[in-house]
């Protein structure tokens, strides 16, 4: 395994959530094969002070998590990750992987698509895209980067829990996410329980 070069750069406090009173850390980091500017925000320093932090990797989306648009449930994952870090502490890698990984012009074709019928893993494939192009690595170089070893992993996506077999990180536990169900996003929720998703209906 080539050893990651992904190092912090640098580390500040600010507050965070719909009420702007949830105190937190953001880091950046260096080193990123991607270039992308992929950041964590941290919780009660929960990357010193817990032996197993609560972790949610959370992939980018404009229309969801600044618009919290009806057509998918990003913002309200994030918002509950946010409420929940906020009693407990915890780190939120926050990857800047539009679309997954397609970017959001890309995605927002893909909506086209889906407004004649296919679903979002099926307008990926129509567009020439891989249904998922995300690749989680980064996700493993941050925590490393950050000093955690041990973590349990807020998600409902089998395949970012597969990522910590053969990596440095244990992961010990998953804890679901809630359905945020709302009135346009049930294909949505529905296309990602066929992909193997593991949701609490
Ligand atoms: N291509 C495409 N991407 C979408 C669509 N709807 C949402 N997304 C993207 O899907 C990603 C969702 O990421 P996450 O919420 O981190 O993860 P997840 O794979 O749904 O898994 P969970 O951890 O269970 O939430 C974001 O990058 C969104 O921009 C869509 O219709 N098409
Ligand atoms: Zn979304």
């Amino acid at each position: 395994m080539i050893p990651s070069k992904v190092e912090v750069r640098a580390r500040v406090a600010l507050k965070v959530g719909k009420q702007s009173h949830v105190d937190a850390q953001i880091v950046s980091f260096t080193g990123f094969e991607s270039h992308e500017e992929h950041v964590a925000l941290i919780f009660k320093q929960a990357d010193s002070a817990q032996d197993c932090p609560l972790v949610r990797i959370h992939s980018e989306c404009l229309t969801g998590d600044v618009f919290h648009s009806s057509r998918c449930d990003c913002g309200e994952q994030l918002d509950e990750a946010i409420d929940a870090m906020a009693q407990s502490g915890g780190i939120i890698l926050y990857l800047r992987q539009e679309g997954r990984g397609i970017g959001l012009y890309n995605k927002i074709d893909a909506y086209v698509l889906q407004s004649q019928g296919l679903n979002t893993f099926e307008a990926n494939k129509k567009l020439g895209f891989e249904e998922d192009q995300r690749e989680f690595q980064c996700a493993i170089d941050m925590l490393s980067a950050l000093n955690v070893s041990k973590i349990d992993l807020m998600t409902n996506n089998p395949k970012k829990a597969a990522i910590f077999a053969n990596s440095p990180i244990t992961l010990n536990q998953i804890r679901q996410t809630h359905v945020h169900l709302k009135h346009d996003n049930e294909s949505y929720l529905k296309a990602k329980t066929d992909s193997g998703h593991k949701m609490n209906w």
